[in-house]
């Protein structure tokens, strides 16, 4: 495994200067984006570190926004996962349209002793869908510190629709506790997203092919000629 440290922004604007450059290169899924949001205090540096590190340190500089660079291996593949630690979110006008962007995969996180944080979780949420209307990128909807399970104030009725409206990947986490819950969290959304990209892939060469795109002209025609004749026929009645 290798960690790279690349970079860190102090500031909080809604679009800040963006630590990498924000265009769009896959180079095949060999490396994805990974941007981590939720409101102050949830734990998104306390599981970034914890699964680049393996550790749980327990006090954490929140005064900066970070970018990870991290080389590991996925299904038998090398990938390169780079992460972006924001600062921490206390409204929607505080995310980075830029970032969310940019990444290949967004990563939601709340807390469950914290309702305000899952309210505007929630928001982030539409954002991002909003946002990213034409490209499906996985996002992962958080619930961290589920080791203070007695302090949970997030139902599982509101949590299972939400996720079922937006299409969201779940997870339960515990930073302090659970290292195997948070590597579950990188791991799946980082899978998804090369099998998004090999999707995409797949479909770009099919519809490059010239005799699949004859076949398609072909087809569009006769479509417009029936549409031409049904209504030259529906006017004259
Ligand atoms: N009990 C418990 N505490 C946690 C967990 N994860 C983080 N914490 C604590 O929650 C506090 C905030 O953690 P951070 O990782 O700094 O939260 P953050 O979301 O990065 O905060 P900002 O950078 O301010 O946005 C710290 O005191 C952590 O020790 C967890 O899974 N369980």
């Amino acid at each position: 495994m290798s960690l790279e440290y690349l970079g860190e922004s102090k500031s909080g604007q809604r679009s800040p200067k963006p630590l990498v450059d924000t265009k769009h290169s896959h180079n095949n899924g060999k490396e994805v984006n990974f941007l981590v949001l939720g409101k102050h205090s949830v734990g998104k540096t306390a599981l970034t570190v914890r699964y680049l590190t393996k550790r749980f340190i327990g006090d954490y500089n929140s005064e900066q926004e970070m970018l990870y660079s991290h080389c590991t291996v996925l299904d038998g593949k090398h990938v390169t996962l780079h992460i972006i630690d924001t600062r921490g979110q206390d409204k929607l006008e505080d995310v980075s349209e830029d970032q969310v962007r940019w990444a290949d995969s967004v990563i939601v996180v709340f807390a469950i002793n914290d309702k305000d944080s899952f309210e505007l979780a929630r928001s982030i949420v539409e954002y991002i869908h909003n946002v990213r209307e034409n490209t499906n990128i996985p996002v992962g909807l958080v619930a961290n510190k589920s080791d203070l399970i007695d302090r949970n104030d997030v139902s599982d009725t509101e949590l299972t629709r939400f996720c079922a409206e937006f299409n969201l990947y779940f997870f339960e986490t515990s930073a302090s506790e659970a290292r195997h819950s948070v590597i579950e969290v990188f791991t799946v959304l980082a899978r998804q997203v090369r099998i998004m990209i090999k999707k995409r892939e797949k479909l770009t060469r099919f519809m490059s092919n010239p005799a699949v795109a004859a076949k398609l002209q072909i087809q569009q025609s006769f479509r417009n000629l029936a549409e031409r004749a049904w209504r030259s026929r529906t006017s004259t009645l």
